[in-house]
């Protein structure tokens, strides 16, 4: 199979501690792989880190077959993301905003408004084409800030928390969306605290708890709540022992 993102042994440490640790992920084409963890448990450094925001301190991610550490403009026009603040000029429009995102991935004039139109629509924005940016509600420039990390159809996407200011009818068009787009071979990694869409889209689901994998979930299995808290309780545990040991 192949993987449009892999890290192998990554590790990030931030003074303190705290950060990632010998992270191995794969995501296959085509397919949904879903991060989930409590809060501070490092969802956001690894994506900043397969997304050569942060250099790790150690390991490698590859991104298709390229070496992010030597990744240049071609690699990352397949890569969208959004990662913390969503790209959103609030003195530009929605359809602003997107057409720059559009043409900063590098499509080409002629084809980008039919593009932005396209992702406009799928996200439900269509009506809020001219309104500024600044005056959207947070759902809304969330949509938008979607729609600038999606419109060139990027084959590999990183999405951290891209639920978590959509309303229920956000939600579902995301949820077709991201479908869609693995349908046609992307492979996608994003992460959430809402178990349930999780259970949902994803194809895949990681946990991490300290900055460390500690197993994976059953997209399809019963009471994915109590499987999760099973597991981060153990590893706590086991660490709590192990520090005590020490
Ligand atoms: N720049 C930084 N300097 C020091 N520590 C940091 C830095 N960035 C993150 N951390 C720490 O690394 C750990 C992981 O943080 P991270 O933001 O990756 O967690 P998260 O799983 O995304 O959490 P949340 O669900 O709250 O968004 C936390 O303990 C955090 O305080």
């Amino acid at each position: 199979m192949a993987f449009p993102i892999r890290a192998r042994g990554v590790s990030r440490v931030f003074a303190g501690g705290a950060g990632v640790h010998a992270i191995d992920l794969a995501v296959g084409t085509g397919q949904i792989h879903a991060l989930v963890g409590l809060n501070g448990a490092g969802k956001s450094t690894l994506m900043r880190v397969l997304l050569g925001m942060l250099r790790p301190d150690a390991g490698q991610v590859h991104v298709h077959d390229c070496d992010i550490a030597v990744a240049g403009p071609l690699e990352w026009r397949e890569v969208g993301h959004v990662v913390e603040h969503p790209l959103a000029y609030g003195e530009l429009t929605a359809w602003q905003n997107v057409l720059l995102a559009a043409r900063l991935h590098g499509i080409a004039r002629v084809r980008a408004g039919a593009a932005v139109e396209q992702v406009l629509a799928e996200l439900g924005l269509d009506r809020y084409a001219g309104v500024r940016a600044g005056r959207l509600s947070l759902g809304n420039r969330q949509r938008v800030g979607l729609a600038a990390a999606l419109v060139h159809e990027p084959r590999v996407i990183v999405l951290d928390e891209p639920s978590n200011a959509l309303d229920p009818a956000g939600v579902i068009l995301l949820r077709e969306s991201l479908r869609r787009r693995a349908g046609e071979g992307a492979g996608i990694i994003v992460s959430s605290h809402h178990l349930d869409e999780v259970a949902r889209i994803a194809d895949r689901i990681t946990v991490l708890n300290a900055g460390r994998v500690i197993g994976t979930l059953d997209p399809g299995g019963v009471d994915l709540e109590r499987a999760f808290f099973s597991l981060v309780h153990a590893d706590d545990e086991r660490r709590v022992a192990a520090e005590g040991a020490a």
